[in-house]
């Protein structure tokens, strides 16, 4: 996996299309911050940008792009649906709207973004259907879910003819999540690990401390190239451009395998989790 540069490596999704396993993610910057942070990644070699309708800033992560004058061919976009969109006919429009926002003919990779098993009477597969509609028209390249438990997976491989080529979910130290990953790789399902620094609360934990100073690295580099060494994609934010190129330098060193488990060691289970259990998160944005 190492390389001596920082060339990212790419990952092959179930229905052959690639995505780099590093990229960079767009939640809580604000719109009027977003072009800017965008091209800074840019700038700085990343290929991969993760925003969603939730976020606010899929207009400036299409500007960011445009401004960095990167071939947009050559920049892997995700988005998400928001969660006030799963009737069939808002999750169109919906998708329509983001097309239009991030000013492109297609996005890489379009999820759905909670399975809200409480709402909609629990049913998140017909919205699934219509994301086979822009795969189909190719408008998304690739299609997928998030914050997807086992069981909501077992329901669309049940209930539908695709399987998602990814699901996005919460990893970090603190809540490693591994029977939500372990049901991807046994179903060809690639994992997105979403706050995988845990939004800056595994930075100061001792254990990781110790193996940056052996390293000469940063807490937040150590952590990432733990997710990468686990083979999870990752899309660490940032506003600060001294981070955005840090957490950029994963490719020129190697955790060993006693690192790798003792960071998996640090889990917390639920507890550790930084966000809502999906289970029962049930949120529409007004
Ligand atoms: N599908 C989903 O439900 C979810 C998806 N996501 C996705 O995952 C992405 C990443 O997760 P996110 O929640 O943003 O959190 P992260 O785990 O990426 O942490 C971001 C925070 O850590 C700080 N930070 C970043 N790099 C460093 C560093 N090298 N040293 C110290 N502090 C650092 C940032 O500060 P600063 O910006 O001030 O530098 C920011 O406060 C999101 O942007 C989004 O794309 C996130 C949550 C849910
Ligand atoms: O960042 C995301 O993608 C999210 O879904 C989060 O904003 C999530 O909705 C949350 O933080 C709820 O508190």
């Amino acid at each position: 996996m190492t390389s001596n540069d920082n060339t990212v490596p790419l990952v092959e999704l179930n229905d052959g299309n690639k995505i780099p396993q590093l990229g960079f993610g767009v939640f809580q910057i604000e719109p009027e911050n977003t072009s800017a942070a965008v091209k800074t990644a840019l700038d700085i070699g990343y290929r991969h940008i993760d925003t969603a309708q939730m976020y606010g800033n899929e207009k400036q992560v299409g500007a960011g792009i445009r401004d960095s004058g990167i071939d947009r061919a050559d920049v892997f976009i995700t988005s998400k649906l928001n969660n006030g969109f799963h009737r069939p006919d808002d999750a169109r429009h919906a998708f329509d709207d983001t097309l239009a926002a991030l000013g492109t003919d297609h996005v890489d990779l379009f999820l759905i973004h909670w399975p809200l098993p409480t709402r909609y009477d629990g049913d998140f597969v017909s919205t699934w259907n219509v994301l086979e509609e822009f795969a189909a028209d190719g408008r998304a390249r690739s299609i997928g879910v998030s914050n997807f438990q086992p069981a909501h997976l077992d329901r669309l491989a049940q209930e539908s003819g695709t399987v998602p080529a990814v699901n996005q979910v919460e990893i970090h130290p603190y809540f490693v999540n591994d029977e939500v990953r372990r049901y991807g790789w046994d179903h060809g399902i690639a994992t997105e690990a979403w706050s995988p620094i845990a939004q800056g609360k595994v930075l100061d934990d001792h254990e990781i401390g110790i193996i940056a100073e052996t390293l000469g690295k940063s807490p937040a580099q150590v952590v990432l190239r733990w997710h990468i060494q686990r083979g999870d994609i990752v899309f660490p934010k940032s506003v600060t451009a001294a981070r955005v190129q840090s957490n950029f330098e994963l490719f020129d060193f190697d955790l060993s395998d006693a690192d790798m488990e003792t960071i998996a060691g640090l889990d917390k289970g639920e507890s550790g989790r930084t966000g809502p259990n999906p289970d029962e998160f049930d949120y529409i944005p007004d």
